[in-house]
């Protein structure tokens, strides 16, 4: 399998699986002379993990970080940053009647035919637990990222049909759907509950903001910084599209409604989410990413097994019935990841 590095200068490898022993992550590239907080670490970590709320897969994990290289004395010595989390919490037997079938909207038909062999035990790398790694590495870069004056803060703008009406971005962590309107986070959970009384499971939207990100990064042909950050973004299981500023909607404006005007104190809009041309250009970077509903879902569906015959199940065991919330925190990660490389690199761009 491939494709487990991202990024350029800042370089993250991840491996493990959601039933194997752990998990974990090697980082190339960070800058020697960081004072890298463990605690904002384990707090970001903390807000992914499972079995934060009573909305969220029961699965109980600590996810506590070890941070094994890349440290002395809490500043980064420039060698690759490697830290791992163990896994405390399988159960296997949940996935016993899912060992020769496939999951309707999960990765197994896919993996299956690909590499003629699966790990059907919580579904391996495909899990969402795999995305644990990425907020270690993603909490690594949002330091680096403070320490030029960037922050990024990503919120639910739409659960299960009902949508922030606002955002407030103080009172996003003080509801368990990271509601970017508290008034609506009711309604949210409500929505959540519907669904899961009905063996089902429901989707939404996460906006993410980049404040602070000077003008420039990104690269103007094939590393454009919007097509970084969807690359980055749609790597995350369960996404299915991102929009940036006016997004699909600029397909219905006018080019007079939908340019940013310049003036000399700025632009006096943000239709471009902050990225023309590919390339950074000091507003607020806004994004929209759209999350499917689980699929993991106890509501019979019809599939088949490895021979090919039709059959029907029922997925049980400890699944997110909204997968909204916790990949907040995610989002937010390869949002840093993308910043902190394009940053990195764009130091020698010119003389
Ligand atoms: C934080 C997080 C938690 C997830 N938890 C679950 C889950 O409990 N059950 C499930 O079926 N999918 C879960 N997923 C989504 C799967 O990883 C994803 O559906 C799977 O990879 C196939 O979807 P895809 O085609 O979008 O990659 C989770 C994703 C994330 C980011
Ligand atoms: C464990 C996590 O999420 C898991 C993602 C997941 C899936 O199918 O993607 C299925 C559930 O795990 P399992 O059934 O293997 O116990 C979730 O709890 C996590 O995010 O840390």
């Amino acid at each position: 399998m491939s494709g487990n590095t991202f990024g350029h200068l800042f370089r993250v490898t991840t491996f493990g699986e959601s039933h194997g022993p752990g998990l974990g992550v090697i980082i190339d590239g960070v800058p020697a002379g960081l004072r890298l907080d463990p605690e904002q670490i384990q707090h970001d970590l903390d807000r992914r993990r499972p079995g934060q709320s009573k909305v969220s897969t029961m699965r109980k994990e600590a996810d506590e970080v070890e941070i094994l290289s890349g440290v002395m004395d809490g500043v980064t010595t420039g060698t690759a940053l490697a830290m791992l989390i163990r896994n405390t919490d399988q159960r296997s037997r949940d996935y016993g009647n899912l060992a020769t079938c496939f999951r309707p909207g999960h990765a197994d038909y896919g993996y299956f035919k690909k590499y003629g062999i699966r790990d059907y035990r919580g579904g391996g790398r495909s899990s969402g637990r795999e995305t644990a790694m990425r907020v270690a590495a993603g909490s690594v870069a949002k330091q680096l990222l403070a320490h030029y004056g960037v922050t990024i803060q990503a919120y639910t703008l739409r659960l299960g049909g009902v949508d922030a009406a606002k955002v407030d971005l103080a009172a996003v962590e003080s509801n368990i759907v990271r509601s970017a309107d508290p008034d609506a986070a009711e309604a949210m959970i409500a929505a959540i509950r519907a669904a899961q009384a009905e063996m089902d499971s429901v989707g939404g939207i996460i906006e993410c903001r980049a404040d602070g990100v000077p003008a420039g990064l990104g690269e103007p042909v094939f590393d454009k910084l919007d097509a970084l950050i969807a690359h980055a973004v749609l790597s995350i299981g369960g996404i299915k599209g991102i929009e940036f500023g006016s997004g699909f909607a600029a397909a219905d404006l006018r080019g007079s409604v939908n340019n940013d005007p310049i003036t000399p104190d700025g632009f006096t809009s943000n239709h471009a989410g902050g990225i023309i041309g590919g390339i950074s250009n000091g507003n607020t970077i806004l994004f929209r990413a759209a999350m499917k509903p689980t699929s993991s879902i106890a509501k019979e569906q019809k599939t088949i097994d490895e021979a090919g015959s039709a059959v029907t199940i029922s997925v049980h065991g400890r699944h997110d019935p909204c997968l909204v919330p916790r990949a907040v925190p995610v989002v937010e990660a390869m949002t840093a990841l993308v910043l902190i490389d394009a940053l990195l690199q764009n130091r020698c761009a010119r003389l």
